[in-house]
Formats: structure tokens, sequence, C-alpha cells
């Protein structure tokens, strides 16, 4: 199962070495903006699962949330450490 640190390194390496085809290099290009409001839309989509449709279509959700997140962490140069060092 992979974790918050697996997809980060595995995105990371996306935007390394941009293969062809890669939404995440995709969205890196389109930049801080248009991710942004890929986080915002995501984190709507988290609250209404989880007031509307049930544990496992929010936790899927919340992948969905995590993944954009780490696309913005990329984008703005922040490493998971950067982040856990505030937790
Ligand atoms: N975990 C994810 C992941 N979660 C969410 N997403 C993206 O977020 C979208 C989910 O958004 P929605 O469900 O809101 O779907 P949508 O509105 O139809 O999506 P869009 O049209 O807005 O893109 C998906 O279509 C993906 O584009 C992800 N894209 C990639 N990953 C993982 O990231 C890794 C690298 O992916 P690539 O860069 O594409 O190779 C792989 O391990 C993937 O599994």
């Amino acid at each position: 199962m992979k974790t918050f640190d697996d997809l980060y390194a595995e995105l990371a390496e996306k935007a390394r070495t941009r293969p062809s085809g890669s939404g995440t290099v995709l969205a890196l290009d389109a930049g801080v903006h248009a991710i942004g409001k890929k986080v915002v839309e995501e984190a709507a989509e988290v609250w209404m699962a989880a007031e509307h449709e049930g544990a496992e279509r929010t936790a899927e959700e919340i992948s969905q949330l995590l993944y954009h997140v780490q696309v913005l962490m990329l984008a703005t140069d922040i490493s998971p450490d950067d982040v856990y060092q505030h937790l």
C-alpha cells in the first residue's frame, strides 16, 4: 500500500524525468494557480462525500486531495519534512 511519502517520491521522480502521459507533469506545467484551484475543488469533494457519501467515498476523495496537495508541494518546492516540522 502506498504511503504519503511513497507518493511524494513517485511524483518528485515524475517531475524530474517528465514522462509523457503523466498527469502530474501536466498539472505542474499548468502552474500554482491552477493546482491551487484543484486543491480547493478536491477539498470541497471531500466535504460533500463526508456529509453525503459514506466513509469509503470520503477516503477516496481524501486520497485525491492528498495527491493535489502533493503536486502543490512540488510546484512550490516544499518537501514532506518541511510540512512535518509543523505537525
Ligand atoms: N493518486 C493520484 C491521483 N489522485 C487524483 N488524481 C488526479 O485527480 C483527478 C481526480 O479528479 P476528479 O475525480 O475530480 O476527476 P475529474 O474532475 O474528472 O478530473 P479532471 O478532469 O479535473 O482532471 C484524476 O483524474 C487525476 O487526474 C491523481 N493522479 C495521479 N495519482 C497518482 O500519481 C502517480 C503519478 O501519476 P501520473 O503523473 O499521472 O503518472 C500515480 O501513482 C497515480 O496513481
